[in-house]
């Protein structure tokens, strides 16, 4: 079982996940980055959910606009899922900031802020939650 999945909506969230990603080298946490978009590729991403339901300890998930990939994750994953807004589009990251924070009961996400800053917390929240 490896520490964290990181998920992307879009291989154009690459560059925004970066500075995430040389953090967790960094401080040797073992994870995986995968592309999974809710919105275009659903059946995929509860596949490959259902499957790996075992193989991660925690799931951090970033999106662009319309986020919804950070809550159906948590929709399906039973694992607690850190979400990020990135920035894109003409809104700037506020439209996946409040698509990711007014989740409905029942499915909850912690959600960071957007963009690189909240890329960084979102790890160093789930170094946290790793050590409870
Ligand atoms: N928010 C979502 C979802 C989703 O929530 O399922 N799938 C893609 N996206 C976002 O769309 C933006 C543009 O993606 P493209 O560059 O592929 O058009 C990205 O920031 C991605 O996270």
């Amino acid at each position: 079982m490896k520490d964290i999945l990181v998920l992307i909506g879009s291989e154009s969230d690459k560059d925004s996940v970066q500075p995430a990603v040389e953090l967790m080298k960094e401080k040797k946490i073992s994870f995986d980055l995968k592309v999974y978009s809710a919105h275009r590729n659903l059946e995929e991403l509860q596949k490959f959910l259902r499957e790996n339901e075992d193989s991660y300890r925690l799931i951090i998930a970033a999106a662009g606009l319309s986020a919804a990939l950070p809550g159906v994750v948590a929709s399906i994953s039973t694992k607690p899922v850190i979400g990020v807004p990135l920035v894109a589009g003409a809104l700037s990251g506020i439209d996946a900031l409040l698509s990711i924070l007014q989740l409905p009961k029942g499915i909850p996400v912690a959600t960071m802020g957007i963009g690189k800053q909240g890329v960084l917390n979102a790890v160093h929240l789930a170094e946290r939650i790793l050590k409870v």
